[in-house]
């Protein structure tokens, strides 16, 4: 995918000489590392320049709730006349573990680079701690750490001259605490990284990432190749994060990642915004699957706010009924104990089955989910998710 730092006149005005390190390459690949080509060093020349002062203040108060850290409004990019992202209005709050989730293709890595300012939008736009990632892009990465999908590391260098590199290129760059991650990720710093296995290379990058204290974190896809016992421990430095005051962005195709970890969760669906939920709603929703000799049934008005019900007539006099339940499960047990229904069966409402409808274009009993894409909904939406 073509990054907008390669092309961006304004990126050569500020950075004319790209840092470059040239020695011998190993493998005969090219082993010049350009920091303007690589996300996770998005902006060497700056950085360095910024580097000698202390680095920020993380942004807002954590404690707080109301502030806004992510903002996009009606935000898309077109290709000819295919839309990667539609419309794409949303809020991420200080402290929040924001999931990213979506088939292949859905517009995920797409709306990560254009908050980064790595693609110019084609509709709307984006603020990241209230500064413009499209006119401003230089100064978005500062405030970010972010691991790519694809993260490409200079393979002639050992692991600790990788860290060294990343640490002394950005404001927050933390040598100390990256070493610190890549032990606690049991990575050998002393192999080149041609030598490295995949996972090694994806340890490396985390340690990159993981080092600098940034205000927000955008990990695209981090425990890809990662063995379970890594990926816990990556999920473990995710939750720290957030713990240290830091926003995250996590982008992932594992379920249980996300559900272990995130606290909200948005789905992409063919490059469109297709829902978004608090964490916290889905552990209070249940899905019941039973038989029943009616071929429907009436939801009382005081339930229709919290159950969604479906049957599957069959030809035989037994059906199958299917009932979606969000909140206290006291009234609605009442009810559905006057339905006379058999064989019935209770399951939390994982991510899985939100999942499924959301790709199916099913609803998902839409009306119990907090729509938090107004910003004016997001204090009150975060303090019911947090209390
Ligand atoms: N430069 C481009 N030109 C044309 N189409 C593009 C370009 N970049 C991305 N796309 C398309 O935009 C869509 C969204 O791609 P994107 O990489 O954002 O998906 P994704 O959700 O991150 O997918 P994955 O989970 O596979 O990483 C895809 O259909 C992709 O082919």
């Amino acid at each position: 995918m073509a990054q907008r730092s390669l092309i961006c006149p304004v990126h050569f005005a500020l950075f004319p000489k790209p840092t470059t390190i040239p020695p011998p390459s190993l493998d005969g690949e090219s082993t010049r590392l350009n920091p303007l080509e690589n996300p996770l060093a998005p902006n060497a020349g700056d950085l360095r320049s910024t580097k000698m002062g202390d680095a920020p203040e993380l942004f807002g108060d954590p404690d707080s709730p109301g502030d806004i850290v992510l903002r996009c409004d009606g935000l898309g990019k077109r290709y000819g006349d295919f839309d990667a992202l539609r419309d794409c209005s949303l809020c991420v709050g200080a402290g929040d573990i924001f999931g990213l989730l979506g088939p292949n293709g859905a517009g995920k890595t797409t709306l990560i680079r254009l908050l980064l300012g790595y693609l110019h939008p084609t509709a709307g736009r984006a603020t990241v701690l209230g500064i413009d990632a499209e006119d401003d892009s230089v100064a978005v990465r500062r405030q970010v750490a972010y691991l790519p999908g694809d993260a490409r590391l200079p393979r002639h260098m050992r692991g600790d001259g990788v860290l060294k590199f990343f640490a002394e290129m950005h404001p927050y760059g933390d040598l100390q605490r990256s070493r610190e991650v890549a032990e606690l990720l049991e990575l050998d710093l002393k192999t080149r990284v041609a030598f490295m296995s995949t996972g090694m290379r994806q340890k490396l990058a985390l340690a990159v990432v993981l080092g600098p204290q940034t205000p927000l974190l955008i990990l695209d896809e981090p425990t890809a190749n990662l063995d379970p016992t890594v990926r816990a421990a990556v999920l473990q430095l995710v939750i720290e994060a957030r713990d240290n005051g830091r926003t995250v962005i996590l982008s992932s195709h594992v379920l249980s990642e996300i559900e272990d970890t995130c606290n909200r969760v948005a789905f992409l669906r063919r490059g469109r915004l297709a829902h978004e939920m608090w964490m916290s709603d889905l552990f209070q929703r249940h899905r019941m699957t039973a038989i029943t000799r009616e071929t429907s049934i009436e939801v009382p008005d005081a339930l229709k706010g919290s159950v969604h019900v479906r049957t599957r007539a069959s030809k035989h006099a037994a059906h199958q009924i299917q009932i979606d339940t969000a909140g206290d499960l006291g009234p609605i047990l009442k009810w559905i104990d006057s339905l006379n229904l058999k064989q019935i069966r209770f399951e939390p409402y994982g991510l899985r089955t939100v999942y499924e409808a959301v790709h199916a274009g099913e609803p998902v009993a839409t009306a119990l989910i907090t729509d938090t894409s107004d910003a004016t909904n997001m204090e009150q939406a975060n303090s019911r998710a947090r209390s």
